[in-house]
């Protein structure tokens, strides 16, 4: 994250006009496969990965509004925080009261990321206050597909967190709580290189055998291109039920939304994007926010897929949480009709 905040951590040991996408031949083959189902699923991860990555101490009621927009503008699965380290993550430290503050809107499914058993308890105590309106609807797990980012991110290898993970999917299904699940870095590491989609598509793969309900796919270097992560797709798909997948596409090299397409193209029906393409990850140096919300839903505009939101409203809160944080809005589609606002507004008042 060149000129965005990397922690510096005690330890020492912590590293630091749309028509068709055009395809990578060895997705078009898994195109016909979805052709029944054309309603794409948005995970709204501004709250959580949006944020965690923020130089500057949120208030927890800028959180809380920021979900609440979010809901209200159409948003039905929204990533509301996490149960990670402080120490760790320290913009992610008032989950637990963002989340009880929160309003909680029905038809809204509301996730939380969770590290391992520390944070599941945190969770589990939190939800015991509450015993008739739990906060959270479902938790979300993650591992990677390197050793070295996953000792960067989480401090333990992918089978030791595979484990850590397993123990926690079990406990928060006995409990009724639904699992989702996370690979990073499914195309590039950014700490050991290029990376072998044989080794996302067994990654998850355990992650779904342990009872994760889907698995979410990250380029979480945003380094992926449609040939990419076609490529990559068509590996995973080979042994993973298409329909148990989503894509996670960071934007650093404007290949989000292309990326999206690919995988909606392949037959993934689950997109996780980020309002204001907000975010970045603490622990991949460089990579920018998610693909923005607004862009995603703008690109599918017209298309045979409905997508929920709604698009003046999600880009109003995008323009919103921007001048919150004092950072530009990195939607390229949110900014063009905030622009073509401006201009009709501008010709209508010398009429
Ligand atoms: C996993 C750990 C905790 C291991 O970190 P560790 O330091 O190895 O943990 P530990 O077990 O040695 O514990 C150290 C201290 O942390 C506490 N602790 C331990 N666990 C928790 C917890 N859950 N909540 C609160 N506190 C916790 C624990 O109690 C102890 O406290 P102390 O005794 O020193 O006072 C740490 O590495 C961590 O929190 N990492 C999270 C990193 C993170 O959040 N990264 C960003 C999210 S992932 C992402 O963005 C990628 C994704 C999902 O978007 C997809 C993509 O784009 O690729």
């Amino acid at each position: 994250m060149a000129s965005r905040a990397v922690y510096t951590l005690t330890r020492s040991r912590k590293l630091a006009s749309f028509r068709r996408p055009v395809l990578p031949s060895a997705s078009r083959k898994y195109a016909t496969a979805s052709s029944s189902d054309n309603f794409i699923n948005i995970v709204e991860v501004g709250p959580r990965d949006g944020l965690q990555n923020e130089k500057s101490i949120i208030p927890p009621a800028t959180k809380v509004e920021l979900i609440n927009r979010l809901g209200k503008a159409g948003s039905k699965i929204i990533e509301a925080g996490s149960f990670v380290s402080p120490k760790w993550v320290p913009q992610m430290a008032g989950t637990a009261e963002v989340v009880t503050a929160m309003d909680k809107l029905s038809g809204v499914t509301y996730q939380v990321l969770v590290p391992n058993e520390k944070g599941l308890e945190n969770l589990f105590a939190l939800l015991a206050k509450h015993p008739d309106s739990p906060p959270i609807d479902e938790i979300a797990v993650f591992t990677a597909a390197t050793d070295a980012f996953s000792k960067a991110n989480t401090n333990v290898t992918v089978a030791e967190s595979l484990e850590i993970l397993g123990r926690v999917t079990r406990a928060a299904l006995d409990k009724g709580i639904r699992v989702r699940g996370y690979v990073s870095v499914v195309i590039d590491c950014p700490y050991s290189g290029k990376v072998t989609p044989a080794r996302v598509r067994d990654v998850t793969k355990a992650l779904l055998d342990m009872g994760c309900y889907e698995v979410s796919l990250g380029d979480t270097v945003g380094t992926g291109t449609p040939t990419t992560v076609g490529r990559m797709l068509d590996t995973v798909i080979g042994v993973n039920p298409v329909r148990k997948l989503a894509g996670h596409f960071h934007d650093t090299f404007g290949m989000g939304v292309a990326n999206a397409l690919t995988a909606v193209s392949a037959g993934i029906r689950t997109i996780d994007s980020s309002i204001a393409g907000l975010g970045g990850c603490p622990y991949s140096p460089g990579a920018t926010g998610n693909v923005a919300t607004e862009d995603i839903l703008y690109a599918l505009q017209g298309s045979q897929y409905s997508v929920p939101g709604d698009l003046e409203a999600l880009v109003e809160t995008g323009f919103w949480i921007s001048d919150k944080l004092g950072r530009d809005n990195s939607s390229r589609v949110a900014k063009a009709i905030r622009a073509r606002k401006e201009r009709e507004k501008g010709e209508k008042a010398k009429l």
